[in-house]
């Protein structure tokens, strides 16, 4: 039924339904202890009380939608309305929040940094200019990999070997992210190799992961505020900011120190006609920063804030994301033997097997584009996208008060049997066919990978270009199998702040070129 009705001639706004079962105090909060993954209880709730149902987060009163239409002016109409994302003590404490472009509430600041990471940090020039030190860093990784294939050659005769392929990818994303935004080389292998720097940047950040994650309770529920303190979660985080500010802090002296040194060298041999050796493809992104910083009067912040913060961001929004895509990528791959089949037929046919794939072959890797989205249809990393609004407002023809949240089920959009045919199935020739003008850029409200609106993730191009090259490679060059053919385990878990596979994915890798192409 409509939610608009007429009474005496006088328009009227409902409110959307609110969800039985709220306690004083937490309101439906107890229903997350269950154990049961949010997304998929908030979608058998939108099975009960529609599309646009409310629900009460401690003190936090949202509207949990998953309906495109409703999205779709969430994310339009609405969108400078919902520009905002909610704040947590966790990231306020431990990643710059308040001046993070990821975090900042949406004003003249954040449509600053927001101009910088799009134009500055990750438009399609500067991803043109990493292409060299991304290639080279995947390499690395897929050196080690054959590598491997050869010691155990070497010890049994055996041409194949088994590895933990979600370490594998985690590796190659810390190598590609560290190396573009801090200039760390091959660091997620060093990570491997247990080198101190490495290995203490990881500890941190984990630790940094495990206390967000820590629900805390006092951002829902400030009467219940003295029970984190009481568990000390909100020093461990104090601790960890630290921490994270040391590190950041030297890598920011360290690129400040490089800067110098060289532009003391170009301006004492201005003469000379060699070319500099601090070319633009040589910039990571800090490098980037701090030449932008001297410029611009960043809304009066401190610039060495800045500088970490965005790097911080940068590297948080690109690691995990690109290594627990890939995991869901391949893992559908093991399950869906013909898809994985197909996928290695159009490499064959597009670059054979005389060479190597090539950055330039991926714009023509069609379904492989297509398996990578009909992933992230099914598994999207931001199952849940939360937003919150200032203003009064109107969603779906429902009131909302300013200060409620907008809790946008993604998961559960991306499987609505009313855009979607065959919904839980992995099919990628759908988006070759019925719905082969759909993207994940944020314009098409029934697919969200990467959210939508002002704050959609300024990372898309450099995700997807980055996964479609480790995917080629990989698909291209090795067979993949697993241990008695069995399927993949595709548990998720929402543990850490993006959905993940729960469980490793251990495969069974055997080359398939000729070894001359390995040597890279
Ligand atoms: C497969 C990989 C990735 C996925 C699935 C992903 C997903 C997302 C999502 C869902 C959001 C929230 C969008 C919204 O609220 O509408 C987001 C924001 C963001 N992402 Fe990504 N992301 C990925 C890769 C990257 C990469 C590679 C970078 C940078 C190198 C990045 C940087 C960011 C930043 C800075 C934001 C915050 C933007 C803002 O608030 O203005 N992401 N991402």
């Amino acid at each position: 039924s409509s939610p608009r009705t007429t009474i005496n001639g006088k328009k009227q706004i409902r409110k959307a339904p609110m969800a039985a079962g709220a306690w004083p105090i937490l309101g439906h909060l107890h229903l997350f202890g269950s154990g049961e993954l949010p997304h998929k209880m908030l979608a058998a709730m939108a099975e009960k009380y529609g599309s646009a149902f409310m629900m009460k987060f401690g003190k936090h009163t949202t509207l949990v939608v998953s309906d495109t239409r409703i999205v779709k002016e969430c994310f339009t109409t609405n969108d400078t309305l919902f520009a905002n994302r909610p704040s947590t003590t966790a990231f306020d404490l431990m990643t710059y929040a308040n001046d993070s472009v990821a975090f900042t509430p949406y004003g003249p600041y954040w449509r600053e940094l927001r101009k910088i990471s799009t134009l500055k940090l990750l438009s399609n020039h500067r991803l043109q200019a990493i292409k060299d030190v991304r290639a080279s860093e995947v390499n690395v990784c897929f050196r080690e990999l054959y590598n491997l294939c050869n010691k155990q050659n070497k010890n049994d005769g055996a041409d194949h070997v088994l590895v933990d392929m979600k370490k594998w990818f985690e590796e190659v994303s810390n190598n590609v992210v560290m190396r573009v935004i801090v200039g760390r080389q091959n660091f997620g292998s060093k990570i491997v190799r247990g080198e101190e720097e490495a290995v203490n940047y990881k500890k941190v950040m984990d630790e940094l992961l495990r206390l967000a994650s820590l629900s805390m309770l006092s951002d829902f529920a400030p009467l219940l505020g003295w029970l984190d303190i009481f568990q000390g979660n909100m020093s461990a985080m104090k601790r960890n900011a630290k921490k994270v500010d040391t590190i950041l802090e030297g890598w920011l002296e360290e690129h400040r120190n490089k800067k110098k040194k060289s532009s003391s060298s170009s301006s004492s041999s201005s003469s000379s006609s060699s070319s500099s050796s601090s070319g633009e493809n040589d910039q990571d992104f800090m490098d980037v920063m701090l030449s932008i910083i001297e410029e611009t009067k960043l809304s009066g912040r401190d610039a060495d804030t800045v500088i970490k913060a965005t790097c911080l961001a940068m590297i948080m929004g690109g690691t995990d994301t690109t290594a627990v895509s890939l995991t869901w990528i391949v893992s559908l791959l093991m399950n869906n033997r013909h898809v994985l089949k197909k996928a290695r037929e159009e490499l064959d046919a597009l670059v054979g097997k005389d060479r190597q794939v090539e950055d330039s072959d991926l714009k023509n890797l069609v379904y492989m584009n297509a398996i990578v989205k009909e992933t992230m249809r099914l598994f999207p990393l931001g199952a849940l996208l939360e937003r919150e609004t200032k203003e009064d407002c109107e969603v779906g023809g429902f009131q909302l008060q300013g200060g409620s949240r907008l809790l946008v089920n993604v998961w559960k959009l991306q499987r609505d049997p009313n855009v979607w045919s065959d919904p839980t199935e992995f099919r990628p020739e759908r988006f070759l066919s019925e719905n082969a003008d759909i993207d994940v850029g944020g314009q098409h409200f029934e697919l969200l990978p990467f959210g939508a609106g002002r704050r959609v993730c300024p990372g898309v191009s450099f995700a997807l270009q980055f996964m479609h090259l480790v995917l080629a490679r990989l698909i291209h060059g090795y067979e993949l199998g697993t241990q008695n053919d069995e399927d993949v385990d595709l548990t998720e878990s929402t543990e850490g702040h993006v959905n993940h596979k729960a469980s490793p994915l251990d495969l069974i890798l055997t080359p398939r070129l000729h070894p001359k192409l390995y040597e890279y």
